[in-house]
């Protein structure tokens, strides 16, 4: 959908609904993730923060007005139909969208302290402290051991021994070790697909991030590989904190805390995941999740 779309766009409901006790939807069925927030608690920290973000492609508006935070050792999804601009929010928080031409942004986005847009910014530390994992698994024509060492390559790294044991940490963190550990000089090609995804996310975990941004991780996947990613998701947030984009809106339900839902460039509402598909305050994000568009 494009955003020229001549339909309104509600008023965003930005903060998590008061707490009053949760209705019951059929269909979609989330996990209680995180504890209902304490309403006397204070701020809740952040990890993530945008702030009235606007982005053009050349003279075409893709995201309005953006605000949103994201919390520590959480799961944030992205949910919205097509064209509604959840990767390219999404690229903004790791500033994917600097290798797209033409692109213009206004607003900041902060990773913890760091303001991502400032010119004193190094955006390659930032892409270390905020790795990305794609649709399509892209491992590098090298071998598995290779793939995963790459970033501490890079950042030259040279003792064996410390390369290696990052290895085996990011390949068990992916939860991948078990079944490649034998074969680490074999080429990353001709592991599965779903392997190939894990050993994309090891390679983003070696590099030890804070974050780690995920594009439609599991729509190029069987369910069984599916399954494995979304398992790994909640056992990473345990030291990470993770966005995730899918169309997916069980997968949505299955793996986050919190959900984002967009519409034609604009968050249209964020809460808990479990209010998101059980009492939505918005009626175009009931009308999405209940299939009646999208
Ligand atoms: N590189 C680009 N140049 C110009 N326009 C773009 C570019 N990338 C995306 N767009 C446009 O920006 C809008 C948002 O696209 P985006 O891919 O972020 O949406 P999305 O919600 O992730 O879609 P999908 O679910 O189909 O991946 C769309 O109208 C799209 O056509």
């Amino acid at each position: 959908m494009e955003i020229d779309d001549p339909r309104p766009v509600p008023e965003p409901a930005l903060l998590p609904a008061p707490i009053n006790g949760s209705g019951s939807r059929p269909g979609i069925l989330p996990r209680a993730h995180l504890p209902l927030p304490d309403p006397n608690a204070g701020p809740a920290p952040t990890m993530l923060r945008v702030e009235r973000l606007n982005l053009f492609y050349g003279g075409k508006q893709a995201l309005s007005d953006i605000n949103l935070q994201v919390a520590p050792n959480s799961v944030m999804s992205f949910i919205g139909p097509s064209g509604c601009g959840k990767s390219t929010l999404l690229r903004c928080l790791n500033r994917m969208n600097d290798l797209i031409e033409n692109v213009r942004i206004e607003g900041r986005v902060l990773l913890g302290d760091t303001d991502l847009y400032a010119p004193e910014t190094d955006v390659i530390a930032l892409r270390k402290r905020a790795g990305m994992v794609f649709q399509k698994s892209n491992p590098f024509p090298k071998s598995i051991f290779e793939n995963v060492a790459y970033g501490l390559r890079i950042q030259g790294q040279r003792d064996r021994t410390v390369l290696e044991e990052a290895v085996e940490t990011s390949l068990k963190g992916a939860g991948l070790w078990d079944e490649v550990k034998d074969r680490l000089k074999d080429s990353a090609n001709g592991l599965s697909g779903g392997q190939q995804q894990r050993l994309c996310i090891a390679r983003a975990l070696a590099v030890n991030p804070e974050v780690l941004l995920m594009d439609e991780p599991c729509s190029a996947l069987d369910p069984i590989a599916t399954a494995k990613i979304e398992d790994l998701i909640t056992e990473l947030k345990e030291r990470l904190t993770i966005v995730i984009v899918t169309h997916n809106m069980q997968q949505a339900a299955r793996v986050s805390d919190f959900t984002a839902f967009f519409w034609l460039g604009k968050l249209v509402e964020m809460d808990l995941t479990e209010r998101i598909f059980t009492t939505p305050r918005v009626q175009m994000t009931e009308d999405y999740i209940t299939g009646r568009f999208g």
